[in-house]
């Protein structure tokens, strides 16, 4: 039978998790970060009927941070192949922060473990064809309106300008790489598609529909157009599973058992195969970086619909 979300279940589920807004703390290393409300909380579940449901500040919208490693991930590997990718990128889970600089060191040679750590984020994003931030940024949204199937989405230059300017660590992640080889070309140009790309700015029923693309490996819902290769659009999906809520994503395996990956922001997408997209938000983030009420609406969601993967 198919498993589906009612608009009666999102509203409850939004009722309950209020109290925990108070908890966890908004992100401010991104300075624009620090102005977002922890009271601005939505879910959104997107079924690959196409049926749509949210609830909370559906219209708000905010940045996906690290959501888009994974868009760009997928773009890289429709653009290079895999062979190319992973000769310059790992797929083991790192165990340490995302932004963390230690392994980049101590694996020999040096090479980011995984797409969805900074520097391996970093390095993906190097791989994006285009001969300027602007085009490679220009087709990154274009792959973002396809899979949303809304042409007006943008991203925020106040949180771009932002984070390019404070960028320091990740700064340091892409000069540690180039001396390495790993990565190739000016690295304020990087670093000036990396806080675009990261600042990609979206509704909680936006994100939902991006789940739902992957869930329905990589074709679209409506029009059944394949916008991700299946085998890639499952690549994708694999590092969500193993390394996309940083390194709390073996308790989240556990805990929730869904596809997911979260941002600074306090986005969280899901993608359940058979179900649909699901994103989450609430900008008050654990100790690990994952938004607590995003957590508890996804624990809540699983277990009520018996979604684990696992
Ligand atoms: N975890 C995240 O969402 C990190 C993304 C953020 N733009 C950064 O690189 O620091």
């Amino acid at each position: 039978m198919q498993k589906k979300v009612n608009q009666e279940m999102v509203d409850e589920w939004i009722e309950h998790v209020r109290t925990f807004t108070q908890l966890g703390k908004v992100a401010d290393y991104i300075p624009a970060l620090e102005k977002q409300d922890r009271e601005n909380i939505a879910i959104g579940i997107y079924h690959l009927d196409g049926e749509c449901v949210g609830a909370g500040k559906i219209q708000n919208t905010f940045t996906i941070q690290s959501i888009s490693k994974v868009l760009a991930l997928a773009l890289a590997l429709m653009d290079q192949g895999e062979d190319y990718v992973f000769a310059r990128v790992g797929k083991e889970p790192s165990g340490d922060p995302f932004h963390s600089i230690a392994k980049l060191e101590t694996t020999n040679p040096s090479k980011p473990l995984n797409p969805m750590i900074n520097a391996g984020a970093l390095a993906v994003t190097n791989m994006i064809e285009g001969d300027t931030p602007d085009e490679k940024v220009g087709r990154l949204l274009s792959f973002v309106h396809e899979m949303t199937n809304d042409h007006s989405i943008g991203y925020d230059q106040e949180i771009a300008n932002s984070e390019f300017e404070t960028a320091y660590l990740n700064r340091s992640l892409a000069f540690f790489m180039k001396q390495h080889h790993v990565i190739e070309g000016s690295i304020e140009e990087l670093l000036d598609t990396y806080t675009k790309q990261c600042a990609i700015e979206v509704n909680i029923k936006q994100l939902a529909r991006i789940g739902a693309v992957f869930a329905n490996e990589g074709k679209d819902m409506e029009s059944g157009r394949q916008i991700i290769p299946k085998q890639l659009a499952r690549i994708c999906k694999t590092f969500m599973v193993t390394c996309g809520m940083y390194d709390a994503s073996g308790s989240f395996a556990i805990r929730v058992g869904i596809p997911a990956k979260s941002g600074v922001s306090g986005a969280v997408m899901g993608s359940v195969k058979d179900f649909g997209g699901i994103a989450v938000f609430g900008p008050a983030l654990d100790e690990k970086g994952n938004s607590v009420v995003g957590m508890q609406l996804l624990e809540m969601l699983s277990s009520r619909l018996e979604l684990s993967i696992f």
